[in-house]
């Protein structure tokens, strides 16, 4: 179950043919310590919830069903510290890795909010996306069980995604698998529409690059 970062799988690639209803993504799960992503990644891909983790770094593929589609997805659940989240080589291997990015702070540490907030625009940065490219990523306040010790407000964390153009969650990995589910099925479909967007330009290209081609080949054979 778990890969090595180096050989990790493509990008998301649409399939045509009999395959069209298959897909891959990599999606990395980012925050300070604490906050609860291997319990995010493990409730994910077992629907469990087991209390202590470790803080192994690893990559786990699990296959999903989503609207039909068949999705492999290979999840990076990362482990660092705060002055590292957004400098270090390690970090910038993950953000070139990753299709999507699942960034996780818990609603009990105001700090692990700040730095989810600093990575969102250190992720857009890396990623030199161009024009209508979005990067698709998902903000998810965790520990919502945790209400008496809460300092972030759910209206701080939405805000936080509508300004940035992410989707927003609070979840509970301790007590709820279902919204951790919707959390994961909501990055997925910001990958298939950012993918969308991506190919639609590149389509017209190669139409009218075909096309020249063709044409300006006549032209020289009739010379
Ligand atoms: N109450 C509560 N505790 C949680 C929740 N999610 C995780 N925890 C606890 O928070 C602690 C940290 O969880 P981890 O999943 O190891 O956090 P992490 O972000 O992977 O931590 P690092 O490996 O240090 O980066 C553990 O004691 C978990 O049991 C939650 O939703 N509610």
């Amino acid at each position: 179950m778990v890969a090595n970062p180096a050989n990790a799988a493509e990008h998301l690639v649409a399939m045509t043919g009999p395959s069209a209803l298959k897909m891959e993504a990599n999606i990395v799960i980012l925050g300070t310590d604490n906050v609860g992503k291997s319990a995010l990644t493990v409730r994910f891909l077992t629907r469990r919830f087991i209390g202590e983790y470790g803080d192994i770094e690893s990559i786990y593929t699990h296959n999903v069903l989503v609207d039909g589609r068949e999705i492999t997805l290979s999840i990076w659940d990362s482990s660092c510290s705060e002055d590292q989240c957004c400098e270090s080589s390690l970090q910038e291997r993950r953000v070139q890795w990753a299709d999507g990015f699942v960034l996780v702070y818990s609603i009990c540490d105001r700090s692990s909010f700040n730095t989810v907030a600093k990575m969102v625009q250190h992720i857009k940065a890396a990623k030199g996306l161009q024009g209508a490219e979005k990067v698709p990523i998902v903000i998810v306040g965790n520990k919502r069980d945790l209400q008496h010790r809460r300092t972030v407000t759910s209206e701080e964390g939405r805000l936080l995604a509508l300004t940035t153009d992410c989707q927003f969650y609070e979840v509970s990995a301790a007590e709820n698998y279902h919204g951790v589910l919707v959390a994961f099925h909501g990055l997925v479909d910001r990958i298939r529409v950012s993918r969308l967007a991506v190919r639609k330009p590149a389509g017209i290209k190669s139409i009218v690059k075909s096309m020249s081609a063709v044409f300006g080949r006549k032209r020289t054979d009739s010379l």
